[in-house]
């Protein structure tokens, strides 16, 4: 079974993700941490990261590896573990513009196409476009106020600040973000994390030891 989990940037993707995938027994799959992964590479290079062609080869010299679990995804580069760096305020600042990018979005979609279901996938268009045979397809939004407060206690900047910065993103990002029309939209603004957990949960098909 693949579940699908998009939405906004800081609706509660990952931690909703995490949940679920722990209470089905499987790994979930955070593709923005590729998208991040790749965008901290080209910086780190100092390439111009609206150029995709010397990204991508960047990225092909330097193969990325994410390892999805269920409590938390990893990337690698060899044997150099990126993922506490990924969600710094730079990392923010440029990855709309790495995502942007066609040949690199076919890059990581190739990444997550290979990996052995079941799984959930989480990100802006794992419902839409990179797998559209999901079985289940939620997609998550939030006030940008609240997705700031939310976020303070992870960023140094203060909430108009990072709330500035999610809206930023939110209109960078509106063409891979679309709902699939068979998504069921959920408002987390109202609900606890686990209260998010619990109404995707409830509203999964019927599981089969196969399935
Ligand atoms: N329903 C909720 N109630 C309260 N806090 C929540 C809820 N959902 C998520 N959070 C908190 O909001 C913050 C952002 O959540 P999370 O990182 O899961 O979002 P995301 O959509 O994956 O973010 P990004 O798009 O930046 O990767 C975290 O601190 C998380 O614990
Ligand atoms: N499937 C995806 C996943 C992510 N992105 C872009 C959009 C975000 O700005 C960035 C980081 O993702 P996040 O950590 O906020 O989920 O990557 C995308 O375009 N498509």
């Amino acid at each position: 079974m693949i579940v699908t989990i998009d939405g906004v940037a800081a609706s509660g993707k990952s931690s909703v993700s995490s949940g679920v995938a722990r209470a089905l027994g499987v790994p979930y799959v955070s593709s923005g941490l590729l998208y991040r992964a790749a965008t901290l590479l080209g910086l780190e290079a100092g390439l111009d990261l609206h150029g995709a062609a010397k990204l991508l080869a960047h990225l092909q010299a330097h193969p990325l590896r994410l390892e999805p679990l269920a409590g938390g995804n990893r990337v690698w580069q060899g044997e150099r573990e990126l993922t506490g760096g990924l969600h710094s305020t730079r990392v923010d600042a440029g990855v709309s513009v790495v995502a942007a990018l066609p040949d690199v979005r076919g890059w990581v979609d190739a990444q997550l196409r290979a990996l052995p279901a079941p799984f959930v996938a989480e990100g802006r268009d794992m419902g839409t476009t990179v797998f559209p045979q999901a079985q289940a397809k939620f997609y998550l939004t939030a006030s940008p106020r609240i997705r700031a407060q939310r976020r303070a206690s992870e960023r140094p900047e203060d909430v108009p600040a990072i709330e500035a910065a999610l809206v930023r993103r939110d209109l960078l990002d509106r063409v891979q973000s679309a709902p699939a029309p068979d998504a069921v939209v959920i408002d987390t603004g109202p609900l606890t994390l686990d209260g998010v957990i619990q109404t995707v949960l409830a509203q999964l098909p019927q599981r089969t030891p196969s399935a």
